[in-house]
């Protein structure tokens, strides 16, 4: 079975020109790597616990009913400890700025960014949309208002 196909119109900005579009690495990776927007020559270094918004040199029109999510990637979480601190950071199907990555080091080292770096991961997913139905009571359930590790401890 092919995968839900979802054309999103993207606009390339300067800093970024040069750098490819995020592409799929596998016929099934979920997620298109973002790279950092830098300009040519420009570093970004966080420090422990420091944080910087990256830009990724893409701004986009997501198709009614979807929306974007930027992820990690799970090697500089593993190797390098610099994760997304927003993570999913959520990108409206409305935005038209940059996308930009929240990125924060969470190790004891400094952590430098280049251009071109893969800093994170990008994920399109459909969007559902809750409507509120007010009522006076819920229906009852095997688990009732237990949450927060009630199971399996009786
Ligand atoms: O990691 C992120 C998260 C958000 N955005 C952009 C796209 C998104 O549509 C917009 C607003 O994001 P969000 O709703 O998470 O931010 P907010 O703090 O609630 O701001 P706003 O009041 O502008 O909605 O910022 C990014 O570029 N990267």
């Amino acid at each position: 079975m092919g995968h839900m196909d979802c054309k999103i119109n993207v606009v390339t900005l300067d800093h970024g020109k040069g750098l490819p579009l995020p592409k799929y690495e596998t016929s099934d990776s979920a997620g298109m790597d973002l790279y950092a927007a830098l300009g040519e020559g420009e570093t970004i270094t966080l420090g422990p616990l420091e944080r910087a918004l990256i830009p990724t040199g893409l701004a986009m029109a997501l198709p009614h009913a979807y929306e974007a999510q930027v992820r990690p990637r799970s090697g500089l979480a593993a190797k390098n400890g610099v994760t997304v601190a927003n993570s999913p950071g959520t990108i409206d199907a409305d935005y038209r700025g940059e996308v930009k990555v929240i990125l924060v080091n969470l190790s004891n080292d400094p952590f430098t960014i280049e251009r071109g770096m893969r800093v994170a991961q990008m994920v399109i997913a459909p969007v559902t949309q809750g409507t509120w139905v007010e009522v006076e009571n819920l229906d009852e359930t095997e688990r009732g208002t237990g949450g927060f590790g009630s199971t399996g401890t009786h």
